[in-house]
């Protein structure tokens, strides 16, 4: 397998981020979010949720963030969409790609969506056919592809095969999610192995939180693999609601710094990077939860 020359690096901040905060954020400190990450070079940016207010508060202000950011020309800029409801909000709201979210653990989808996986699966199928007569692209997200906060071990084969059905049903790429951050790189290896038997590996993305310190060893594994869009967060920003203990998404600092020195390609300016996360971190009265970026700001 040749390593990717270049790398897709989709920043989940806004959403994944945020959306664990308990304190109020103010939409202009979301909106400068997302401006500073499109000036810093991201190309894709989860912007925000269209779910349940009820369920996850943080989110409820999404329709006003994506009135408010600047939209620049071949920026991709998401939301999370898990039914019609929220796909409606979404296009009113004039978003133009979303994404729909499943689970490789019944437990966790009952806590998450609260239905079951075969019912997430049934919800989304309007979603897709809506959002691809209005030309939205669908992106889909599973999570617990390796360990789940309630059932433990996942196999891959279960996450094989939820992977199949969202590509099946016209998601353009699948987001493999380790939620709660428990995966090595030999089973990371080993998952996509597994789901690029359903899916081409050109459209699979690693999205790897990094609570046990394992992130970047597993975007290195899934790039040996020949995966070449990676989820992370700006400062390790965020965490999961449904995963207790969860802490955020890798860094979105610390996978750029890894791939400039492997000379991989990403467009993205990591001084702009840092300087994004510091003023985030500043709003939150939040310590820097990437180490370049710690690093940078200490030499600066
Ligand atoms: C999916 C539902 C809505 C089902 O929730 P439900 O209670 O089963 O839904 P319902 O259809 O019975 O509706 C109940 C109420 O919610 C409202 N409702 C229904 N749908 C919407 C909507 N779209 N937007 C706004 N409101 C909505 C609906 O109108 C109704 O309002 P009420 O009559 O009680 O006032 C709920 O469980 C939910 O919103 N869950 C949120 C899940 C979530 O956002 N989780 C975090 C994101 S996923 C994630 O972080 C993982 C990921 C992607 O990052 C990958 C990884 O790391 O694992």
């Amino acid at each position: 397998m040749n390593m990717p020359q270049s790398v897709r690096l989709v920043d989940v901040g806004p959403r994944d981020g945020l959306q664990n905060e308990s304190q109020a954020i103010a939409v202009t400190d979301k909106v400068r979010l997302v401006d500073d990450l499109s000036a810093a070079g991201i190309r894709h940016i989860e912007v925000g949720s269209f779910v349940s207010p009820k369920w996850v508060p943080q989110m409820a202000g999404s329709a006003e963030v994506f009135a408010a950011i600047k939209q620049h020309s071949g920026v991709s800029y998401s939301a999370l969409t898990p039914n019609m409801k929220g796909l409606e909000a979404a296009l009113e709201a004039g978003v133009r790609e979303v994404a729909v979210f499943a689970a490789a653990s019944e437990a966790f989808s009952q806590r998450n969506i609260n239905c079951s996986i075969a019912e997430s699966i049934e919800r989304f199928a309007p979603v897709l056919e809506a959002a691809q007569k209005a030309d939205v692209k669908v992106r889909g997200y599973i999570s617990c592809v390796l360990g789940c906060p309630y059932q433990g071990e996942v196999p891959a084969d279960q996450v094989a095969s939820v992977a199949r059905e969202l590509h099946a049903m016209g998601c353009y790429e699948v987001s493999l999610g380790d939620t709660i951050g428990t995966g090595t790189p030999g089973v990371t290896r080993a998952l996509i192995e597994a789901v690029a038997k359903h899916v081409p590996r050109e459209q699979l993305a690693g999205h790897f939180h990094d609570t046990y310190g394992q992130a970047l060893a597993n975007i290195y594994a899934s790039l040996l693999e020949g995966v070449s869009v990676f989820d992370s967060s700006v400062a390790g920003l965020g965490g999961c609601p449904y995963a207790k203990g969860a802490t955020g998404n890798v860094a979105t600092e610390d996978v750029l710094y890894m791939l400039n020195g492997m000379g991989i390609e990403t467009g993205i300016d990591l001084d702009l990077l840092v300087n994004a996360g510091a003023r985030i971190n500043l709003v939150l009265g939040r310590e820097n939860g990437s180490r370049v970026a710690r690093a940078i700001l200490a030499a600066r």
